[in-house]
């Protein structure tokens, strides 16, 4: 419990004096009241003040409040917020024999759950989410809820269970029966592609890969969405996917808002990549480097069999190498690991080639994983693409094909040993099957958390598990920008160490806090053919 801090807001006099009270948070209801305020409290314990502000980057406007010591919260929307009269009923888990047991079941109403854990005896207390769980009032009647559940984007391990336990949480614990599952993503809500979910009907679908819904890339129309949100009388949509679905949910609410509907909106985050920033990882995440063991493992098999055996292993990573890094890390066969964040170079002293020449000296073999996004922009001196899929993402090159092909043209012209590599690519392997057992009880929390919140009148919000604890999590804060492997954090130099894989970069160049230039220089001019120095000079000169 001592991660949760509870600032106690409804303590404070100024709070229940100057505005009403309207939603379950204690924050207030009208957007206009958001603007610019601020004011301090002559009674709160510390005797600091506390403000609230807003920040207009967008149509939506953060909920931004501040405490004693530092202390932020990033809350989420409520219904309450644009529609103040509507009416609260006691939560009927409190009649449900399973959880009238449990002491403290329902979350207190100032619970928080800090960002940042590791800290100093004088850093400010920093950003909290709401804590997410069974709120005392709920905002809809169990009759009068309609739901719905799409899933958008990749598949991902976990989907089935997600949708499992939105159907099971809703009907066994609030007794909603009226749930549709909307087929084929977000074009689905308008193509009349529907299927009535029961418990009956999902209760197997958690052992079976993929989305027993279908899910696309592409067609978000935002008006013809919320129009037939509208048009079905749906009140409750329960949205999993990645950093693009839940951007379009972000639209999704906004349109709701400003039609003034009373329905609540819900993301689940999903991403096989486990690049959603905030979130401690993504469901699905822990089968899809279980599963690239299997390829791993046979990569090693083969290169230990044969005379100068290279194993070579895609793995999916589009702009974040975390499959790849903890595969690697799981595996310990693993001799070299590259990844999107890490860039690499083929040829020369400290370079890939050489890396791999004394590797098959001395050991005979060696096993190499690669991401997919890893080194596209050394494929891009020779092929281009510019080609996007249906939601925009840009089309990678195949760097698996592209760097064996680079590995055999270098040892054969350079009349070196002789070699023989075997390259395996199981990309939609590793996502296809069904979640292990970890990630089901993840993505059961994070299901049940999404219809708590959405019983309890919060909208426009993640389902996100934070610091080890299930939060709601502004859709502004998933979207802003994609989680990524740190090259200068501990977890990457753990993989160096176990595997002995050049840096490819020079330890002075990391020294000294260099991390931005060479986040800039990545992006603009990679360095090749060991020009370490040379690449150290240009940073240097910018
Ligand atoms: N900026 C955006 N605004 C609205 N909808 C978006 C946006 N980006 C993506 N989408 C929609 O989200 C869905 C999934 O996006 P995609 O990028 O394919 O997968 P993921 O959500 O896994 O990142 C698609 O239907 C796409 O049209
Ligand atoms: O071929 P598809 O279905 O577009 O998926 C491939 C891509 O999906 C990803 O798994 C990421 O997908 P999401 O953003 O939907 O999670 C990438 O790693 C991969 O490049
Ligand atoms: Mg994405």
């Amino acid at each position: 419990m001592d991660s949760i801090f509870s600032p106690n807001l409804s303590s404070i006099p100024c709070f229940k004096s100057r505005f009403p009270r309207t939603s379950e948070s204690g924050f207030f209801t009208s957007r206009n009241l958001f603007s610019s305020i601020s004011f301090s409290s002559s009674s709160s314990r510390s005797g600091s003040g506390f403000s609230i502000a807003a920040m207009s980057n967008s149509n939506y406007e953060p909920k931004i409040i501040t405490g004693d010591y530092g202390y932020v919260l990033e809350d989420v929307p409520h219904l309450t917020d644009y529609l103040p009269h509507i009416p609260t009923y006691s939560n009927p888990l409190q009649d449900n024999p399973a959880y009238s047991v449990v002491k403290q079941y329902f979350v207190h109403v100032d619970d928080t759950v800090p960002q940042k854990v590791v800290v100093h005896k004088d850093t400010p207390r920093g950003i909290h989410f709401r804590r997410a769980g069974p709120r005392q009032k709920v905002y809809f009647d169990s009759d009068e809820v309609h739901a719905c559940i799409v899933t958008c984007g990749g598949l991902c391990p976990g989907l089935n269970t997600v949708i499992r336990e939105i159907v099971c949480g809703l009907y066994h614990m609030y007794g909603v029966k009226r749930v549709l599952g909307i087929g084929g993503g977000y074009r689905g809500f308008y193509s009349r592609n529907t299927i009535p979910l029961t418990p009956k009907f999902v209760n197997d679908i958690h052992k079976r890969g993929g989305t027993v819904l279908g899910t696309s890339r592409g067609g978000h129309d935002t008006a013809k969405i919320v129009d037939s949100i509208q048009d079905r009388g749906i009140n409750q949509v329960y949205i999993i996917g990645g950093d693009g679905t839940q951007k379009g949910a972000a639209v999704i609410f906004e349109e709701i808002r400003r039609r003034g509907l009373k329905v609540a909106v819900a993301g689940i985050p999903k991403t096989i990549d486990n690049d959603i920033s905030v979130i401690d990882r993504s469901f699905g995440f822990d089968t899809a480097v279980e599963e690239a063991q299997r390829a791993i493992n046979a990569a090693h098999v083969e290169a230990q069999s044969i005379e100068n055996g290279i194993g070579l292993v895609k793995l999916m990573g589009r702009y974040s190498g975390f499959i790849a890094m903890y595969a690697t890390l799981a595996s310990r066969d693993v001799d070299c690991c590259l990844i999107p964040e890490s860039p690499f170079y083929l040829e020369g002293e400290g370079g890939l080639f050489e890396y791999i020449e004394k590797q098959l000296k001395e050991h005979g073999h060696m096993v190499i994983v690669i991401a997919e996004g890893a080194g596209q922009e050394l494929l891009a001196e020779t092929m281009q693409s510019i080609q996007q899929d249906a939601s925009g993402n840009k089309l990678l090159l195949d760097v698996g094909l592209w760097i064996s092909q680079k590995i055999k043209e270098h040892f054969s012209n350079n009349k070196l040993m002789p070699i023989n590599l075997k390259y395996i690519d199981p990309t939609y392997m590793i996502r296809a099957v069904p979640s292990n057992a970890s990630d089901n009880v993840y993505c059961t929390l994070l299901a049940q958390s999404a219809v708590h919140g959405a019983m309890a009148g919060y909208t426009g919000f993640t389902s996100g598990l934070v610091n080890g604890r299930q939060t709601y999590i502004p859709f502004h804060r998933i979207t802003e920008k994609q989680n990524k492997v740190v090259i200068t954090d501990r977890m990457w130099a753990r993989l160096l160490s176990s595997t002995n894989q050049p840096s490819f970069w020079c330890a002075k160049d990391l020294i000294g806090e260099k991390k931005e230039e060479i986040g800039k220089f990545k992006t603009e001019k990679e360095p090749k053919d060991g020009k370490c120095a040379e690449a150290k000079k240009e940073v240097n000169s910018k």
